[in-house]
């Protein structure tokens, strides 16, 4: 049975995601296959994943201990998305928080407290565990729950191998000559998050759009989730010595790497800033149209998201720009408010417009 069934698995049209955004300008395309037939359906658990090894048997107990400790530290971290998950689906919730874990471990290796002892064979390292974490020999507890959730979605390994590129890239780069550096690295260490998203949220039966439109989106809202996250942290990055932002448009506007490090907010740059803010706006908007197909248990966590997170940058031009010295914030109150709009907005049925 489970032949066979692989035997369909391989069948399955294969299309290849493409750069979206600036492949025109000689991005190379991403190469991830996604298996359209297995993303719309769930993956069946009891099956050997195409061209790899079978599910690796751990004692339920020990799965159920590595999903608890993937819980306790997503909810540690970002109590937001540890929010969202609750409305999942219980294996969705924690396929999620395993790949938030290893997401944030991954971040960590770069930004975390050992980050001084970072050079290219901890990364190295990193890869070889994420290979054994896909081939089922996973190095800890924490990679065992990643490892039951590849063989329990159609996970691929690309955006995973990508992510860690982009920590090579930041370890090696603290100044982005144009949008199109930046777009490469929004695109490595988030743009991979929606990527990885997708197949465990899963697209709503009724959708009628193409998986590569979607994937679009899920891409498309780690991009804009980055930009504005960079947009939130200019200051702070810059006491890091990293300005993530287009040089060559710093430079249209009259401003320099200098003028970022004194932190001083002129009009030059808040007419900078309204410029990035709208590049942010534009990525959202994009994203949002995919929301709408995906699953709809699904729909309201993203939608909670996006919305938090577009109101941070409302919340930098209530600061006047100022994000040299200071930190966006969006209230308590206006997170909660969020969230009703979020459900309303997810209960709207997957439209039929791209
Ligand atoms: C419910 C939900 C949104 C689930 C996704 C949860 C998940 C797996 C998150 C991983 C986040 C992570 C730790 C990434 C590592 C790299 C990194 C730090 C990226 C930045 C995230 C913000 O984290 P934070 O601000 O806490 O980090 P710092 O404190 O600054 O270090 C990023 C800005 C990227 C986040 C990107 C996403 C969550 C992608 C969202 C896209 C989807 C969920 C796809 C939705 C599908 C469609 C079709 C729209
Ligand atoms: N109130 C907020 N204002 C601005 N940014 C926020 C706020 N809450 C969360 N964020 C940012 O949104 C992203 C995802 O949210 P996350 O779930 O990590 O929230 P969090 O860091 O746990 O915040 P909190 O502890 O306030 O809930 C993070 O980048 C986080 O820094
Ligand atoms: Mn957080």
């Amino acid at each position: 049975m489970a032949i066979t069934a692989r035997a369909e698995v391989i069948a399955a049209p294969k299309i290849s995601i493409s750069f979206p955004g600036l492949t025109k300008q000689g991005i190379p395309h991403t190469d991830l296959q996604v298996q359209e037939i297995v993303t719309r359906q769930s993956w069946p658990n009891n099956l050997a994943k195409e061209g790899g090894c079978r599910k690796p048997q751990f004692h339920p107990l020990f799965l159920e201990e590595a999903y608890n400790k993937c819980r306790d530290i997503c909810a540690e971290y970002a109590k937001t998305f540890y929010l969202g998950t609750l409305l999942m689906t219980e294996e969705r919730q924690k396929a999620i928080w395993a790949i938030y874990v290893w997401c944030r471990r991954t971040d960590e290796l770069v930004d975390g407290p050992n980050a001084d002892y970072m050079n290219s064979g901890v990364l190295e390292r990193w890869e070889e565990r994420l290979h054994d974490i896909f081939d089922g020999r996973p190095y800890d507890m924490l990679d065992a729950a990643l490892s039951d959730t590849v063989f329990n979605f159609p996970l691929d390994i690309k955006p995973f191998r990508d992510m860690i590129e982009g920590m090579r890239m930041d370890t090696r780069k603290s100044r982005y000559k144009n949008f199109q550096e930046l777009y490469l690295y929004c695109y490595y260490v988030a743009g991979t998050v929606g990527l990885m998203s997708v197949p465990v949220m899963g697209i709503a039966p009724e959708s009628s759009v193409s998986t590569h439109s979607i994937y679009n989106a899920a891409l498309y809202l780690g991009i804009g989730n980055q930009l504005t996250n960079i947009l939130r942290d200019v200051g702070e990055d810059a006491s890091r010595g990293r300005v993530y932002l287009p040089q060559d448009e710093l430079a249209q506007f009259g401003l320099c790497d200098k003028d970022v490090l004194s932190r001083k907010v002129t009009d030059e740059w808040r007419e900078f800033m309204k410029e990035q803010i709208t590049r942010a706006r534009f990525y959202f908007n994009l994203a949002e149209e995919g929301a709408s197909q995906l699953d709809k248990d699904s729909r309201w966590p993203v939608w909670s998201s996006l919305l938090l997170y577009r109101k941070i940058l409302d919340a930098i031009e209530d600061n006047d720009y100022d994000n040299l010295t200071k930190r966006a914030y969006v209230g308590r109150t206006k997170k909660l408010l969020m969230l009703p709009l979020a459900y309303t907005r997810a209960l709207s049925k997957p439209g039929f417009s791209f």
